[in-house]
């Protein structure tokens, strides 16, 4: 399944948020969406999802113009993962990753014993099958964040949207999170996921595609170690950085840090 954008204009209304925007998603492939605060994120991920209307350009998903399908129909091609969130109700963790089954459902079905298989498999592909009969909102945040890659991978989409998943997760539940992601779009899964984060060296350590973003237009696509120079990543977030390389042949990014308390020593 493809996912094809070809000059594509976003925004609310009459509101242009972003134009001139092509890029593609398809199988087996980890794209991370970078950009500053506002320039379209979010906003794009809700037209990629057919939950606000494009304003102009073409958006196709497996050669069918997106406004033509059915929210249905669109679900079973794309999982939405939006960022863990405490739900005000109690809810069993296998409750949650039932929830994904929804779009295979028909209207007002009951989920049989082959939805509770799925929704059981997607937590063990996760790792967490453990957590199936646990409140899902005493969870850590780390757990709740992959619960909703687990709804998500219920769903039995091949395209995933993530939004920030690693959004206020600590350090090691950051890891974690990263590396399931990197698992679940691995060669041959034939699933994509395009994912937004604030994080150039997470892109970096996925050795993903990236698409980097500003000001509502897209400035580069690429592989993230051609991508994310310090000159773009300067033009990007307006900051002096370097990026090195480790020993171990990893690229990192290196902030310079300005402010004259950085440089007292
Ligand atoms: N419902 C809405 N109606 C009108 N404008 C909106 C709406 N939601 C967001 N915007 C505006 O659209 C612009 C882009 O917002 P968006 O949330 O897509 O950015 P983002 O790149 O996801 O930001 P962040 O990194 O902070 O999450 C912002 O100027 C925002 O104020």
């Amino acid at each position: 399944m493809k996912l094809e954008a070809t000059e594509l204009a976003i925004g609310y209304g009459r509101e242009r948020i972003g134009e001139n925007l092509s890029f593609t998603l398809g199988p087996d492939e980890i794209v991370c969406l970078l950009g500053p605060n506002g320039c379209g994120k979010t906003t794009l991920f809700k037209t990629l999802l057919g939950l606000i209307t494009r304003l102009g350009g073409k958006l196709e998903l497996g050669g069918a113009d997106i406004s033509r399908l059915a929210r249905q129909d669109i679900a079973r091609a794309i999982a939405y993962v939006p960022q863990a969130h405490v739900p005000p109700f109690p809810f069993e963790v296998l409750e949650v990753v039932l929830m994904g089954r929804t779009s295979q459902l028909g209207a007002f079905a009951q989920p049989s014993a082959r939805d509770r298989d799925a929704a059981l498999a997607a937590l063990d592909t996760i790792g967490i099958e453990h957590l199936a009969g646990r409140d899902y909102a005493r969870l850590s945040g780390g757990q709740r964040q992959l619960v909703l890659i687990a709804r998500a991978l219920a769903q039995e989409a091949p395209l995933l949207v993530m939004d920030e998943p690693t959004a206020s997760l600590d350090f090691g539940n950051r890891l974690a999170v990263l590396d399931r992601i990197a698992t679940l779009a691995r060669r041959g899964s034939g699933r994509g996921v395009i994912l937004s984060t604030h994080d150039p060296d997470q892109a970096l350590s996925l050795s993903a595609r990236v698409i980097a973003m500003s000001k509502g237009r897209v400035l580069a696509d690429g592989p993230a170690a051609d991508v994310l120079t310090p000159a773009r990543l300067s033009e990007i977030y307006g900051i002096s950085l370097t990026v090195e390389r480790t020993p171990s042949g990893r690229r990192i990014c290196l902030p310079e840090l300005q402010s004259s308390a950085a440089t007292i020593t």
